[in-house]
């Protein structure tokens, strides 16, 4: 089927200073299995891209390249203008938000929501100050209430609900000002009253000019937030399209990357899909 591909073009080199991540030629393999591959990804400093994909695609590596976390077999990866393997990950991490299942599952029981919040500017998971600085508690205690959920703070995030767990990592996430924001799956497990929350705090945030680039990971279209620019669909850990939103979200391109005869609807500025 005519599925379209079309890796973004930057043919202007001044406008390689505007570029988050620059992916060329990319592939990831593991144990035998090719994760990625011949990836070709750009953002830049003023998009928000959603990456959708089936379970398996390859989304969660594309992300961990992006987050520093973990170094191509094959291609280069830039991330915020430095190349990884040539610069030092500690440095570059803090100035990456990422919120995922995998950071969730590490944070501590006993850890007060506040202090999961703050200790994003330390780089640490757990309290490791006798006290923060009132500045930090001030900015964790804003974030909190952007994200509705600042009566939680001295809640310990093992008593927290999926939804405020979601929530608690973003305002995490958002603590260092950071310069790319990535969201794996953001909403999952989420009910629908909680999604539709999250949605639209995550529009607000892309419509912001002042946010950060973002990159948000999901396997449903419902829930892409108003706002997002760009979406870069991955099937079998390969680019099937990658580009402006309003080109690439197709019914034809969603089925080939589902691998399914699927209908996409648009709805004002959202997105809903179902199978024929
Ligand atoms: N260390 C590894 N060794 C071998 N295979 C791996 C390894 N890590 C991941 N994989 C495989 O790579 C593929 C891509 O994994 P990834 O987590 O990136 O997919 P995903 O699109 O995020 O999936 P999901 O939507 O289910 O979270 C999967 O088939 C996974 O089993």
């Amino acid at each position: 089927m005519g599925v379209v591909s079309e890796p973004t073009q930057h043919s202007d080199l001044a406008d390689l200073d505007d570029l988050v991540v620059r992916m060329a030629g990319v592939g990831v393999r593991r144990g035998g299995n090719t994760l990625l591959a011949d990836l070709d990804w750009s953002v830049e400093l003023d998009e928000r891209w959603v990456v959708l994909g089936p379970n398996g695609a390859g989304k969660t590596t594309l992300l961990r390249l992006a987050a520093a976390e973990l170094h191509p077999t094959s291609g280069t990866v830039h991330v915020l203008g430095e190349r990884l393997g040539r610069v030092d990950v500690f440095e570059l991490r803090p100035r990456i938000g990422f919120t995922s299942a995998a950071l969730a599952n590490r944070v501590p029981g006993d850890e007060t929501v506040r202090d999961v919040v703050i200790s994003a500017g330390y780089a640490v998971l757990g309290r490791w100050r006798e006290a923060y600085e009132s500045l930090d508690t001030e900015r964790a205690d804003e974030l909190l209430a952007a994200l509705g959920i600042k009566h939680l703070a001295t809640r310990t995030f093992g008593t927290l609900s999926e939804g405020e767990r979601k929530r608690t990592l973003i305002a995490r996430s958002l603590m260092t000002d950071p310069e790319m924001l990535l969201l794996d799956e953001p909403a999952a497990g989420l009910d629908l009253g909680g999604r539709e929350d999250l949605v639209a705090r995550l529009s607000t945030f892309a419509m912001d000019p002042d946010a950060p680039a973002m990159v948000l990971v999901t396997h449903h279209v419902e829930e892409i937030p108003p706002g997002f620019t760009h979406a870069l669909l991955l099937g079998d850990g390969r680019t099937v399209a990658s580009g402006l939103i309003d080109d690439v979200l197709t019914s034809e391109n969603l089925s080939a990357t589902f691998g399914q005869d699927l209908m996409l609807q648009r709805s004002g500025d959202r997105f809903f899909a179902r199978r024929r």
